[in-house]
């Protein structure tokens, strides 16, 4: 009899928590929005499941079921609204929560002054003028990245994800870190292998509802595991810094013995300057001060060092690799993106690139847009909004609404890209909306590292292009993607590769 009590009791709570909520302000803004059939309390939690693996696969078929438009998901107490528009995106700037665990209160995660303030500082390393010595970094990496592919030439296919990680943790971490490491040499470190599951971690993390109540995560093997990713991500973080902090001091060491004639402030700023101009981003964390004056603590700048190396790495990798499947798979395009290569680097094939040439690779360009539109590499981004947002259409996602930017829904609007599915580079020819292609995001919180990215992924395919044709792996080698984070396939990227140069 208790029992039977006590199950009317909870049902009778829930009820009265449903009939509570459908009179809220926040319920009747939703209720503008297309969603599917809610359970008291729990919203749609039980549809999305408990084991988020099948996630993508249950937005996406919700999104078709709801006409492929903006519609919400009720995680519980939590509202989502899934945007099929990136105009939204030049609004909110609220943070990144996802990530926190693993980032803490880096540029992406935080938000308020400690973000403005950051980000104003490390922008300044990004700019167009510090490219050209990013360049000569991502050139001479690319040499090194080819040698080591050249055993895979005329045989076996060879997984892309496994060698253009380290290329590109390599590359990043001396342009931007001022640290000369050698993943390539070991892409099995523990680093790669520890930040290779950052996206399961976070994705779960994030789409499954109770793992955000700590206390009950914190009881889990799934914990347990995610303290050790972190551990070893930190050690590489703090690595970083005491390296460069060792390479910084014999450089202004540097600057001084040769500018004796220069004292006190005259000498100080000099150095400022010298160093500022290398553009490196982390000098700029280890020259700046708290606003008492106080040198910023390594704690503070190892958060934007974690998130820098792990993103600028984790992402292009991701594209680039995704951009070489598509060569593969589309052998005229391949033909075409290497008669560019022959056009504009035509008096000296063999030679490294300068910016403006990879400027000039529009078809390339084309190439990877294409690619990052039909295989997003972010495929959606989500912002808790601290305050209400009115949308073009003059609907208002009430404060609190977990808005998520869902770029499936709008690098597959057909009323923007016709035959949406269709691989076709030619596309980015014609003018789109300047919101139609944003896979960088838009407004104040975009990406910071875009130019590098640019710039890296380009030379880095230039080389790769001119030196070998791009095959497909052969039968159980097709890539299975998965939308997580960042989109990535579970098999890798398994090419074969044949030297233009036999
Ligand atoms: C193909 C490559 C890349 C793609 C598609 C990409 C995409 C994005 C997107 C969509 C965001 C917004 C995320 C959000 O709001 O939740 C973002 C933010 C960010 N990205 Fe990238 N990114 C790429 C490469 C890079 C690189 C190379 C770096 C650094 C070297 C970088 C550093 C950052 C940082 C620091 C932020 C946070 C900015 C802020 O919140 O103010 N990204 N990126």
């Amino acid at each position: 009899m208790l029992v039977v009590y006590l199950i009317i009791s909870v049902i009778s709570l829930l009820l009265f928590h449903d009939y509570l909520t459908r009179r809220s302000r926040k319920w009747k803004l939703l209720s503008k929005f297309p969603g599917d059939p809610t359970v008291p309390f729990f919203g749609n939690i039980l549809q999305m499941g408990f084991d988020t693996d099948e996630y993508p696969k249950i937005l996406s078929d919700m999104w078709k079921r709801h006409g492929k438009v903006n519609f919400k998901v009720m995680m519980g107490p939590e509202a989502w609204v899934i945007l099929s528009h990136s105009s939204e995106l030049s609004k909110p700037i609220e943070r990144n929560a996802a990530m926190v665990p693993f980032f803490g209160n880096s540029v992406s995660t935080s938000e308020g002054d400690r973000w403005r303030s950051t980000r104003k500082l490390m922008i300044d390393s990004f700019q167009f003028k510090s490219l050209d010595k990013r360049l000569a970094v991502v050139n001479r990496n690319c040499d090194t990245l080819i040698a080591k592919l050249g055993e895979f030439d005329g045989k076996e296919p060879v997984d892309f994800y496994y060698y253009l990680k380290p290329h590109m943790l390599d590359s990043l971490c001396e342009s931007l870190m001022g640290v000369k490491t050698n993943y390539l040499d070991n892409p099995g470190h523990e680093y790669i292998a520890a930040s290779g599951k950052i996206v399961n971690y976070v994705t779960r993390h994030y789409f499954t509802h109770w793992k955000r109540i700590d206390t009950l995560f914190k009881l889990t093997e799934e914990y347990r595991e995610m303290q050790n990713i972190i551990k070893t991500l930190r050690k590489n973080g703090y690595y970083i810094i005491s390296e460069r902090k060792k390479g910084l001091k014999k450089f202004i060491e540097e600057i001084k013995e040769n500018n004796a004639a220069l004292k006190g402030r005259e000498l100080e700023s000099h150095v400022k300057h010298t160093v500022e101009s290398n553009g490196c981003m982390l000098d700029f964390l280890l020259m700046s001060t708290l606003p008492n004056g106080s040198p910023v603590p390594d704690d503070m700048i190892r958060e934007e060092v974690d998130l820098v190396t792990f993103t600028g790495h984790y992402t292009t990798t991701m594209t680039m690799c995704h951009v070489l499947y598509n060569l593969a798979k589309y052998p005229d395009v391949q033909k075409r993106v290497y008669e560019e290569q022959n056009s504009v680097l035509s008096a000296d094939f063999s030679r490294q690139p300068y910016n403006q040439e990879l400027n000039d690779m529009k078809y390339l360009e084309a190439v990877i847009k294409e690619t990052m539109r039909i295989i997003p590499t972010v495929p959606k981004i989500a912002r808790q909004l601290k305050e209400d947002l009115q949308l073009e259409d003059g609907r208002v996602l009430p404060a609190g609404t977990e808005a998520v930017i869902y770029y499936e829904g709008i690098f597959f609007n057909s009323d923007v890209y016709p035959e949406p599915h269709k691989f076709n580079p030619e596309r980015f020819f014609e003018p789109l909306h300047p919101y139609a292609f944003v896979p960088f995001s838009a407004g104040p919180r975009n990406c910071l590292g875009f130019r590098y990215a640019w710039m890296a992924m380009k030379a880095t395919l230039s080389k790769l292009i001119r030196q070998y044709e791009f095959l497909e792996g052969g039968p159980g080698r097709e890539p299975l993607f998965d939308y997580k984070l960042i989109t990535e396939s579970q098999n890798g990227i398994q090419l074969k590769i044949k030297s233009r140069r036999s």
